[in-house]
């Protein structure tokens, strides 16, 4: 078991949380993911083109989840259709980089995309990264934190290179995701919960119900794990 309470485990699992990366480019996405999934940084990270993503297995109360992150390039002209990069994510990182204001200044846009394209219930934890360049730094923990309870958002600033807060950040916000799970099945007094499709390996999680997003997952991208 990890720090944090969660561990990974080869057995049976229990769900399928799918998980979006968003924000500008070069604030960290890819490394974020990387650090996350493999427990690897390299500095030499190039642009992100089209979509990928990466799994990790980890526990929360006691339920094994299968998270399935995705990262897609924050430049317009490498982006994939929008869309279908939404659909049917229960989750998702908006990014920045602390040393770099203009990218925490275009989060109400990354917000904006959010709302439009995602479910409403989405769990939404704003990212401060690069930490680690505390002598750079180009946007306060202050404002940051009044922005993101203004907005409703969870925050947290994470270091992917020096590995701080990386499994914090992913670890609230599947939490997160499972505590509306387990509300909402309580609420609908069966085991079924939220909405959900059948999936190899686990049960694939839609906050509103989508039955596509299974299909998309599956067909419409090839995984780079
Ligand atoms: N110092 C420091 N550098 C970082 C950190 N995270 C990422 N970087 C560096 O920042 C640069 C961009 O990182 P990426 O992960 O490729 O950024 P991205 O957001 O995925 O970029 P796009 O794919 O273009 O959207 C790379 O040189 C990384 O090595 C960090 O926590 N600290």
């Amino acid at each position: 078991m990890g720090s944090n309470g969660f561990g990974e485990y080869d057995h049976r699992i229990d769900y399928v949380f799918k998980v979006v990366l968003i924000g500008d480019s070069a604030v960290g996405k890819s490394q974020l993911l990387s650090r996350f999934s493999r427990n690897e940084f390299s500095m030499e990270s190039k642009s992100t083109i089209g979509v990928e993503f990466q799994t990790r297995t980890v526990v929360v109360d006691r339920k094994t989840v299968k998270a399935q992150i995705w990262d897609t390039a924050g430049q317009e002209r490498y982006r994939a259709i929008t869309s279908a990069y939404y659909r049917g994510a229960v989750g998702a990182l908006v990014v920045y980089d602390i040393t770099q204001a203009q990218t925490f200044e275009h989060v109400p846009r990354w917000l904006e995309e959010l709302k439009s394209h995602a479910d409403n219930n989405i769990v939404i934890m704003l990212v401060g990264n690069k930490a680690d360049l505390a002598n750079l730094r180009d946007v306060s923990i202050e404002d940051a934190k009044e922005y993101a309870e203004k907005e409703g958002l969870f925050f947290i600033e994470t270091s992917a290179l020096e590995s701080t807060n990386v499994e914090s950040a992913f670890y609230t916000v599947l939490s997160e995701i499972y505590k509306i799970v387990s509300r909402k099945a309580l609420l609908d007094n069966n085991s079924q919960g939220a909405r959900s499709s059948s999936l190899q390996g686990g049960t694939q999680i839609m906050l509103s119900g989508n039955e596509d997003a299974v299909k998309v997952n599956k067909t419409t991208y090839c995984c780079s794990s």
